[in-house]
C-alpha cells in the first residue's frame, strides 16, 4: 500500500475519533458527572448502536458527536477535524421526528436539501436531491402531505429522508424507532438496513432494543450505567450482509450477540432507575 493510501485508510478506521471525553453538567445540586473515560472510533462505514439503561448517558455521547454540546474535558474529531459544533456532514434523526408542522413533506426536506446545496446548485437539482430522498423511503405518495396528515412511522420516514438527503458523512440517530409499534419499526429497521447498504453510511444509533442492535450493527457499545457512565464494553457482530431477520431469528451467532448484550445489560450492569 503506498504512504497515501496507509494514511487514508488509517483516517477511515478512525472516521469518528473521541478521546478521554468527559461530560459534566452544572445543576442547582452541583456538578454531575454524566460521561468520563470515553474512548472510541468509528470507521468510515461502519454502523455502531450505543446500547445503555436509561440515563447512562447515551444521548449525552451522540450530542457531544452532533456538537450540540461541548465535552467538559476530552476532544473529539470527525474527518480529522475537531467537532466545534453542529454541521451539515453530521446529520442527526431524533425520537420525534422534528419536522415544521406547516410544510409539506416535500418542502421538510427541501429546507434541509437547501441549507445545504442552495449556495452551489441550481433548484431543480435541489427538487432532484429531493425527489429522490422521498423515493429511498418509499415516501414519493405523501409528497404533498403536511406531518399532521401521515402516520407516525411515515414522519419518521421522512425525518431520515431529510437527514439523507444533505448527504451527511455520518448519520446520528437518537432511538429514532422509540416511539413507534412493533410492526412499523421492525419494517423501518429493515428500510433502514437496506438504505444503510446503498449510501454506505456511518451511523451511530441510540437504542434501548437488543434486536435492534444486533441485526442492524457491526459494533455495539455498551455503556455502564451513569453517574459517571463509561464504555464497558464493545461488541463486533460479525454477521454477514445483507441480513434479513426471518433468517437471523435462527442464527447460532445472533442469538450468542444477543445473549452477550444482555448479560452486559442485566446481570452485569442490572437495572437502575434514572439517576438524576
Ligand atoms: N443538560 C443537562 N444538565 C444536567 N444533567 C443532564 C443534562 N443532560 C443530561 N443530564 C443527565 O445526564 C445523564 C445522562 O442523560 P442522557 O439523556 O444522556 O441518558 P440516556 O442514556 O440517553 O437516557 P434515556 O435512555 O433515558 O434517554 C442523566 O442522569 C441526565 O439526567
Amino acid at each position: 500500500m503506498s504512504e497515501v493510501a496507509s494514511v487514508a485508510s488509517k483516517a477511515d478506521k478512525k472516521f469518528i475519533d473521541i478521546s478521554e471525553v468527559e461530560q459534566t453538567f452544572k445543576t442547582p445540586k452541583g456538578s454531575f458527572q454524566a460521561l468520563r473515560d470515553i474512548n472510541l472510533t468509528v470507521a468510515k462505514g461502519e454502523f455502531v448502536a450505543l446500547i445503555g439503561h436509561s440515563g447512562c448517558g447515551k444521548s449525552t455521547l451522540l450530542n457531544l458527536i452532533a456538537g450540540l454540546t461541548r465535552p467538559t474535558h476530552g476532544g473529539l474529531l470527525c474527518a480529522n477535524k475537531e467537532i466545534s459544533g453542529p454541521g451539515p456532514e453530521r446529520a442527526v434523526v431524533f425520537q420525534n421526528h422534528s419536522l415544521l408542522p406547516w410544510l409539506t413533506c416535500y418542502e421538510n426536506i427541501y429546507l434541509g436539501v437547501e441549507r445545504v446545496f442552495g449556495a452551489t446548485e441550481k433548484k431543480a437539482q435541489l427538487k432532484a436531491r429531493t425527489d429522490a430522498a422521498l423515493a429511498l423511503v418509499g415516501l414519493t405518495p405523501a409528497t404533498n402531505k403536511r406531518p399532521g396528515e401521515i402516520s407516525g412511522g411515515m414522519k419518521q420516514r421522512v425525518g431520515i429522508a431529510r437527514a439523507l438527503a444533505m448527504e451527511p458523512k455520518v448519520l446520528l440517530m437518537d432511538e429514532p424507532f422509540g416511539a413507534l409499534d412493533a410492526l412499523t419499526r421492525a419494517r423501518l429497521q429493515d428500510e433502514l438496513l437496506a438504505i444503510v447498504q446503498k449510501t454506505q453510511s456511518t451511523v451511530v444509533m441510540v437504542t434501548h432494543d437488543v434486536d435492534e442492535a444486533v441485526l442492524l450493527s457491526d459494533k455495539i457499545v455498551m455503556m455502564t450505567n451513569g453517574p459517571s457512565a463509561t464504555i464497558g464494553e464493545v461488541l463486533t457482530v460479525n454477521l454477514e450482509r445483507p441480513r434479513n431477520r426471518v433468517e437471523l431469528a435462527e442464527d447460532r451467532n445472533y442469538v450468542h450477540y444477543r445473549k452477550a448484550v444482555i448479560d452486559f445489560l442485566y446481570t452485569r450492569q442490572g437495572h437502575v432507575e434514572k439517576a438524576a
